[in-house]
């Protein structure tokens, strides 16, 4: 079956270009173990780079980001995000995803900064923005999040001008986040919710459209081991 790419490219330009956005992605050899074996003869590490690139690329073309920082150690991710115009970062020498997001956060040039992770493969520049606009209502000098389809763990968290991101991803991150004073942000956002971390979740990534490097592994005969998207 043929699988269309999302057609986000008219999407309207509306924001300022206020924030930057860290997006950590693991060595593709180790990541993304559990969709290890998702589609019938594409290479495990071929999908774990088509989902972080489709997620680099939604974030260039967001309207509100003006700096994508990409925290990675592997050569492969550097030079598709790199191509992509990313910042490329390596991995924080303390290891694991949190230092990595403090890491790039530490790079970043002032002004507003999110922790997006790199599994996001249909995700639209405008609901991003959307989301990144609204962590700008509120509250003043509080953290807000953006918690994953499930409910229990987190796609975005983002810091105001001059305060820590303190990301405290991993497994029950939402909760976490919540413990830690940051507001969950409640908008409708189906495709920055939608973060791939099983076959189940690449077959409803692939319903609300996949970016073009997913959608070309999908529509290539491999649909998902098991099932029909
Ligand atoms: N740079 C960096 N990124 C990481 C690290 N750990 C996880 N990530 C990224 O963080 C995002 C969310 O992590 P997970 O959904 O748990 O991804 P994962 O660890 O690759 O997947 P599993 O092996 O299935 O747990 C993914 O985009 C990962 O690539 C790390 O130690 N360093
Ligand atoms: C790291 C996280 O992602 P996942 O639960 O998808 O592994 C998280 O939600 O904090």
């Amino acid at each position: 079956m043929r699988v269309p790419a999302a057609g986000w490219q008219d999407d309207e330009v509306t924001s300022q270009l206020v924030w930057s956005v860290v997006v950590p992605v693991k060595r593709l050899g180790v990541a993304k173990s559990r969709l290890r074996g998702a589609l019938r003869g594409v290479p495990h590490e071929g999908l774990a780079l088509a989902l972080a690139a489709d997620t680099v690329r939604a974030v260039r073309a967001c309207a509100a980001v003006a700096d994508v920082l990409v925290v990675t150690d592997d050569p492969r991710v550097a030079a598709v995000a790199g191509g992509a115009g990313a910042r490329v970062l390596p991995d924080s020498p303390a290891g694991g995803l949190n230092a990595a997001f403090r890491h790039g956060a530490a790079a970043a040039r002032g002004g507003w900064v999110a922790g997006l992770t790199a599994d996001l493969p249909a995700l639209r520049p405008a609901e991003l923005a959307a989301a990144l606009g609204a962590a700008q209502a509120g509250p003043a000098g509080v953290r807000r999040y953006v918690a994953d389809a499930p409910g229990s763990g987190t796609v975005l968290l983002a810091a105001p001008p001059g305060v820590p991101l303190d990301p405290r991803f991993g497994v029950g991150s939402a909760a976490a986040h919540a413990a830690s004073g940051a507001l969950a942000l409640v908008g409708d956002w189906p495709s920055l919710r939608r973060d791939v971390d099983t076959v189940e979740d690449l077959a409803a990534a692939t319903r609300l459209g996949l970016g073009p490097h997913t959608a070309a592994l999908c529509g290539a005969g491999a649909a998902p081991a098991g099932r029909h998207v």
